[in-house]
């Protein structure tokens, strides 16, 4: 007998009838010879099948619902939170701190980034190869040396850290950002979770990567820039975005008038004291301090911003007004989101146009005359504006040609162009505002540089605003003096020697590779060469020489005539040989002075 006959003598004969009788009853006639043919093929009741997978069905419904009730219990009353946005320097933090922890966030979802140094970061030289002279140093495959590094990808990860388990899920949205840009930008949300009933243990562990990271970079002077994102709690741009972080530049490498240089410093120190909000507090005064340096360029100014930057821990926040796309609106979230102490760098202040325009004359004013502190013109708003100007010159000496309405129409359509791009862009008023407006920020320095303080408009330059201003000139002889002594004596830091590069040759020579002196006597093996080397430090003459060395090159340059970038550059060019500095420096002083006659920008002697 077949295996389908003997099944069907297990099932119950009156219970499948019953439900082959029900079947046409509810419309389905044509299921009653399936279900008789599955019944006697498994040798049970059908029915029993369904009633098993809707069993099955409703326990993974109902556990599924269990769960996430209890899961909201667990995440309401046992477990905290904290959310982090980027660019929020703590998501920096976090992500830094996550690639360097392989082993704790042991996801299965990574995301590959690569890790390029940044320029200050210290290399190993005997990673650095040379060509086949032995000459030349070589990078290429630079990028591949380096492996990439992991973080956890976007959705949820846990790890352990001191004795808690936490839960990251990492985000990504996109949100259309208000203000000037307007345009859909993605955003990254970090939260991070742990079974706590209060958020300790996540801030504690917050406190750590922030500490690691601050760790790395202490003597580090970070630099920030406004962010091309959109913060939605400001309406506009109201987030900074780390751009640099470099050594700390000491204060001493700025040549400057020692009166000047202390002044400044004591100021600003007495300005940051703990004790001073009070003391502003009770005399009504808005807690800020303006410095205005002034100079010709490549005089320091900028130097000496981040010198105190150094001395005083300070991270800097550069603007520059020039920037097309931003905003009033933009300059007051900035603002308003600096850090409690900063500084604020305002570069070539000169340069961004922020002059009070001349009166608007009635028959220029097409819509009625407009606001004291018209919004400035852009440059192209100017030439643009200079090009009308002339059109409307051409209309009027050619009042009789025939065409000359189009021509008139053209310059009042250019002039009205240029009064719409008026509106855009940074105006003289915005900055005061944002600098020193009732809702503006307390606390920070705000230092602007210029080239032509004379240029600049009074209000912006009231005492209020600017609180001390400082003049930087070109070097005297004693400044050239102290340059050039800077330029040559020893590196106060311990020299970090790797291994000799990958390929090398003894082919080289005085004009050769840049490498430390005492290396060379070390390569020769002589003790007396070493000692040598001690006493020169790899350059052309004896340190004990470099006094008198520099006293007669600082006879040679021309008082108050160079800057000190100037000189700078004429000794980085001989970066190892003062002894030929000062003997070329006259020929180079003579070009230069020439060239300054000639008013020429090329020079003969470098
Ligand atoms: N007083 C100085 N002491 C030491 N180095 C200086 C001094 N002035 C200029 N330099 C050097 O010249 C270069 C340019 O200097 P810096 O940018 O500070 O000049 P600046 O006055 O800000 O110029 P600009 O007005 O063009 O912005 C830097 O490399 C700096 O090291």
């Amino acid at each position: 007998m077949s295996r389908g006959a003997n099944n069907t003598t297990n099932t119950d004969p009156s219970h499948a009838k019953m439900v082959e009788s029900i079947l046409p009853l509810l419309g389905l006639r044509g299921v009653s010879p399936l279900y008789g043919f599955i019944g006697s093929w498994l040798g049970l009741e059908p029915s029993l099948l369904l009633t098993a997978l809707g069993m099955i069905w409703a326990f993974n419904k109902l556990s599924r619902q269990l769960y996430s009730y209890m899961h909201a219990i667990v995440v309401q009353h046992f477990m905290s939170s904290v959310h982090i946005r980027n660019p929020d320097d703590i998501y920096t933090h976090l992500i830094k701190w996550l690639a360097t922890q392989p082993r704790l966030v042991n996801s299965r979802s990574l995301m590959a980034e690569t890790s390029s140094k940044e320029a200050w970061e210290d290399e190993d030289a005997s990673n650095v190869t040379r060509d086949k002279s032995g000459f030349y140093l070589n990078f290429s495959n630079q990028e591949a040396k380096s492996p990439a590094q992991y973080v956890p990808a976007i959705g949820l990860h846990g790890f352990w850290w001191r004795g808690h388990y936490f839960t990251l899920t990492r985000k990504r949205e996109i949100v259309f950002a208000e203000g000037s840009s307007r345009a859909f930008r993605e955003h990254e949300d970090i939260t991070i979770s742990c079974f706590w009933r209060s958020p300790q243990p996540i801030k504690q562990f917050l406190a750590h990567i922030k500490e690691v990271y601050y760790s790395n970079h202490q003597a580090r002077t970070i630099v920030k820039r406004p962010s091309r994102l959109s913060n939605p709690r400001y309406g506009g741009r109201g987030n900074w975005l780390q751009v640099a972080n470099r050594p700390v530049r000491d204060i001493r490498t700025v040549v400057l008038d020692e009166d000047q240089k202390l002044k400044v410093l004591a100021d600003i120190n007495e300005y940051l004291h703990p004790e001073t909000p009070r003391w502003y507090a009770n005399r009504g005064i808005p807690l800020r301090r303006g410095y205005l340096f002034h100079g010709p360029p490549g005089t320091g100014k900028t130097s000496l911003s981040f010198a105190l930057a150094g001395i005083f821990g300070l991270d800097i926040h550069v603007i520059s007004l020039l920037e097309p796309s931003l905003t009033e609106e933009d300059l007051s979230g900035l603002f308003a989101s600096l850090p409690r102490r900063c500084i604020v760098l305002l570069e070539d202040i000169d340069t961004a146009g922020l002059r009070r325009p001349p009166p608007v004359k009635p028959e220029d004013d097409d819509e009625g005359g407009g606001p004291a502190h018209a919004p400035r013109r852009s440059p192209r708003a100017h030439t643009n504006n200079n090009n009308a100007a002339a059109s409307t010159t051409n209309t009027n000496t050619n009042a009789t040609a025939p065409h000359d309405w189009k021509v008139s129409d053209l310059a009042r359509a250019l002039k009205k162009d240029d009064k719409s791009e008026q509106r855009t862009g940074i105006s003289l008023s915005g900055l005061l505002n944002a600098i020193d407006g009732v809702a503006s920020h307390e606390g920070r320095v705000l230092i602007m540089t210029t080239n032509l303080p004379n240029q600049l408009d009074d209000a912006l330059i009231r005492p209020g605003r600017i609180d001390l201003q400082v003049a930087f000139t070109n070097a005297t002889r004693d400044q050239a003096r102290e340059l050039f002594v800077r330029m040559y004596e020893g590196d106060p830091r311990p020299r970090r020697r790797g291994k000799a590069a990958t390929t090398t040759s003894s082919s080289t020579t005085a004009t050769g590779p840049p490498k430390g002196g005492d290396e060379k006597a070390v390569e020769n093996g002589s003790a007396g060469e070493a000692a040598n080397v001690m006493e020169t430090d790899g350059l052309d003459i004896r340190m004990a020489e470099l006094p008198e060395v520099a006293r007669q090159f600082s006879v040679k340059v021309p008082d108050g005539e160079l800057s000190p970038a100037q000189i700078q550059g004429y000794l980085l060019k001989r970066k190892k040989h003062p002894r030929k500095a000062l003997e070329e420096a006259d020929a180079w002083v003579e070009g230069l002075m020439k060239q300054k006659v000639l008013r020429s920008n090329v020079l003969e002697v470098q």
